[in-house]
């Protein structure tokens, strides 16, 4: 073990094993965790050449090989709900790296299990659980991505035959983007446009073949293939798809919600956005995944900041491990809060969606926008700062972030599509912000809200000048938090009706605002982690010790929030400029008292080295050797002289020499 690391783990104010239990849950499944990832890791099977020094082509191989074996070494271990799943074969396989089943699993079975009728489910769940057939979401099409309504592939009802007829009429409807499509689906789900005698009906899912069992050959009419390489997922073959008048049978629409009769009659479902269904159920779960992505790096980073020594601080002493810089802890420290921000957050929205979809369930669909208004918010800010934090998290590291060897370019690049993927960001933060100014309307005319916007309800006075605070108080930064989100909001209406009332019509009025409306969904969101992270250690079950280091963390979370969106706070005189100073002040005496437990802080989120996949970030710290032997390993060191020195080089050299 490095001495530095060693140093720090002796002398940190909490037993991080506690927070473990925290986070996951309790001694039980936090022993359960790492039974799964242990098994996975340590499995010969999994063991493989580290896929940045594969091709393409050879990271899709490997990763198709290794999803196989997942599948079949589940079914031996018994391995089977959402959590075990998510240790053993996210973390544990497949380090978090795509992999051609990923859609099936996250995607394609969860629209079948929300989206079929119960026939339906008889005839195609059990195979699709089965991997009898491998499917993928086939919605975005080279055109268009986030506007639903405009997809152009279109499946019409033909009463004759009672079939759908597939096609794709432009070459913009061409399907783009879904994973696992291009090389390994056989099915997928097809978003496309219903028509029935020349009226359209919008989007709906249907259940399509699109790949022979016998030879995998593309069947008739259909057009398939791999997108090309892209900024990471190299291991997934995300494709194209189109239709040349390919026919289905009626039944192959998934009638859950909305039916078509074999006489083209359409039967209205109870909510045109519950087709959306599978979306909401991800974007609930991607909260989790930017938590996890950023932790990760942040891990990593702070790790290697206790190992890295350099420069002189003061002359003649010993060069001093770079996390004792205070730059470099305000480098880190707000994304280590903000990850365990994000975790709690995660925990929440998982929450909100099972409770939801149990009413959605039984038929109570009125809680449909507010879960579709927080997991649009969360997703897109929780997306934002990871994307912000992994890139800060890299440079943190120098030179040595920008090797893979690092871990960090991996996790960046596997994780930035969060923040278009499932809806791009900006756009689900308007949907939000659509949801907040419904609500806030119907606040004004006197109704009564409830959830997350309930406070709403009015923007609350600003405090009369000269009054202090304790911005170090979690209540009043709370209050502060949620001060800015109604203010926002509220001047965010008051700016969409001044458009309209200049004469802009509502969509131009709604363009105009944009950016104050983006603005006011990210401070709900932002209210919304900072009230969640409070309450989280409000829990008396919580370990003083861990009680009192999260607390600073969450103070720091909120703070940092303070500061960098000052302008927010101090605009309408709510916050003082005293207030921010001394935010400022706080902020620098947080970091300070959390430096010494930065590394049981990140130990506490229980990324073995195999997980971590990182020479900087190793838990022994021993990162110069294995950096060394690592880059030995590289293929371009298989031998000491390249073959291409013999093509190209050594006669550009006699050439040149020649010449002298
Ligand atoms: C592992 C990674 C794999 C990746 C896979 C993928 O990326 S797969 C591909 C992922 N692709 C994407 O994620 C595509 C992103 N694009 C979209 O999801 C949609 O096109 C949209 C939401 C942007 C607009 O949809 P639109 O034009 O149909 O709607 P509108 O704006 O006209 O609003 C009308 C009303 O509907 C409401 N409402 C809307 N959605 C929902 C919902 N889910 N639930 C409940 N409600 C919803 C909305 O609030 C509004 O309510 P109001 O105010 O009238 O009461
Ligand atoms: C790695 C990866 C995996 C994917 N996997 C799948 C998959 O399995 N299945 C699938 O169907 N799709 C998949 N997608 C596609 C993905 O869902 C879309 O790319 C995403 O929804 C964004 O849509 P778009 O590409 O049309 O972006 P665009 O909408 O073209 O975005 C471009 C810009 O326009 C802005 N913009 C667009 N509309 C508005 C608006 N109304 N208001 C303000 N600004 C706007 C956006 O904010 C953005 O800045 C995947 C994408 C990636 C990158």
């Amino acid at each position: 073990m490095n001495p530095d690391l060693k140093k720090e783990r002796d002398g940190a104010s909490f037993d991080p094993e506690k927070i473990v239990n925290l986070l996951y849950g309790g001694p039980d499944r936090v022993k359960r965790k790492r039974k799964l990832e242990s098994l996975a890791l340590n499995d010969p099977d999994f063991q493989h050449e580290d896929l940045n020094f594969m091709s393409r082509e050879q990271q899709y191989e490997t990763q198709l090989k290794k999803s196989i074996m997942v599948v079949q070494k589940q079914e031996k271990h018994g391995i089977m709900g959402p959590e075990d799943s998510a240790h053993y074969v996210y973390n544990g396989a497949f380090k978090a790296m795509a992999g051609p089943f990923g859609l099936h699993t996250s995607m394609f079975l969860p629209t079948l299990r929300g989206q079929a009728t119960d026939e339906q489910k008889d005839k195609w769940l059990k195979m699709a659980e089965n991997y009898a057939i491998i499917g993928t979401y086939a919605q975005t099409e080279m055109g268009h991505g986030t506007f639903l309504r405009g997809l152009e592939t279109t499946a019409t009802y033909d009463p004759h035959t009672q079939e759908f007829d597939l096609h794709t009429p432009t070459p913009t409807g061409t399907k783009w983007w879904p994973g696992c499509l291009g090389k390994t689906s056989n099915y997928c789900v097809l978003m496309a446009q219903l028509y029935i005698h020349g009226k359209s009906y919008g989007p709906h899912p249907f259940m399509v073949q699109i790949r022979s069992l016998e030879d995998h050959k593309p069947l008739p009419g259909v057009t398939v293939g791999d997108i090309g390489p892209k900024f990471g997922y190299a291991g997934n073959d995300n494709g194209f798809l189109r239709f040349d008048h390919v026919r289905i049978p009626r039944d192959n629409m998934l009638m859950k919600y909305s039916r078509v009769e074999p006489d083209g009659t359409y039967v209205k479902p109870p909510s045109s956005k519950l087709a959306y269904g599978t979306m909401v159920q991800v974007r609930s779960f991607i909260v989790s995944e930017a938590a996890e992505s950023l932790a990760k790096a942040v891990t990593i980073a702070t790790r290697y900041s206790c190992v890295r020594r350099q420069s002189e601080m003061k002359p003649g002493h010993p060069e001093p491990q770079v996390l004792d810089y205070v730059t470099q802890q305000y480098k880190l420290f707000p994304y280590l809060a903000a990850a365990y921000a994000f975790m709690f957050a995660a925990r929440a929205m998982v929450s909100v969606y099972f409770r939801s979809m149990e009413r959605i369930t039984r038929g109570d669909i009125t809680v449909l926008p507010e879960l579709h208004a927080l997991s649009s918010g969360l997703k897109s800010l929780s997306s934002w700062v990871m994307n912000a934090g992994i890139e800060e998290c890299r440079m943190a590291c120098g030179g040595h972030g920008y090797s893979h060897a690092s871990g960090i370019p991996s996790i960046y690049a596997e994780h930035t599509p969060a923040a278009t993927y499932e809806g791009e960001n900006t756009v689900l933060m308007l949907q939000t912000a659509r949801y907040l100014m419904k609500s806030y309307s119907q606040s004004v005319q006197g109704e009564k809200l409830a959830g997350s916007v309930a406070y709403l309800a009015g923007v609350q006075p600003v405090p009369v000048a000269g009054r202090t605070r304790d911005v170090l108080d979690l209540q009043v930064l709370i209050e502060a938090y949620q001060h800015r989100a109604a203010r926002l909001v509220h001047e965010a209406a008051l700016q969409l009706r001044k458009e309209q009332q200049a004469g802009k019509d509502q969509p131009d009025a709604w363009n105009a605002t944009s950016v104050d409306l983006v603005k006011a969904a990210t401070a709900h969101s932002q209210y919304f982690v900072v009230k969640n992270f409070a309450a989280r250690l409000a829990d008396p079950a919580v370990d003083s010790s861990v009680r009192a280091v999260l607390t600073s963390l969450c103070q720091l979370h909120a703070l940092h929030g303070v500061v960098n969106n000052s302008g927010d706070f101090l605009e309408d005189g709510y916050m003082t400029g005293t207030d921010i100073r001394q935010a400022r002040r706080h902020i620098n005496a947080l970091m300070a008292k959390l430096r010494p437990d930065a590394v049981a802080l990140v130990d506490a989120f229980d990324y073995p080295d195999g997980i971590l996949n990182s020479i900087l970030g190793r838990y022994d710290g021993n990162v110069y050797e294995h950096l060394l032997e690592w880059a030995k390993a590289s293929p371009l060191n298989k031998t000491d002289v390249h073959q291409s020195y013999h093509k190209y080089l050594k006669p550009f050299l006699q050439a040149n020499r020649a010449k002298l």
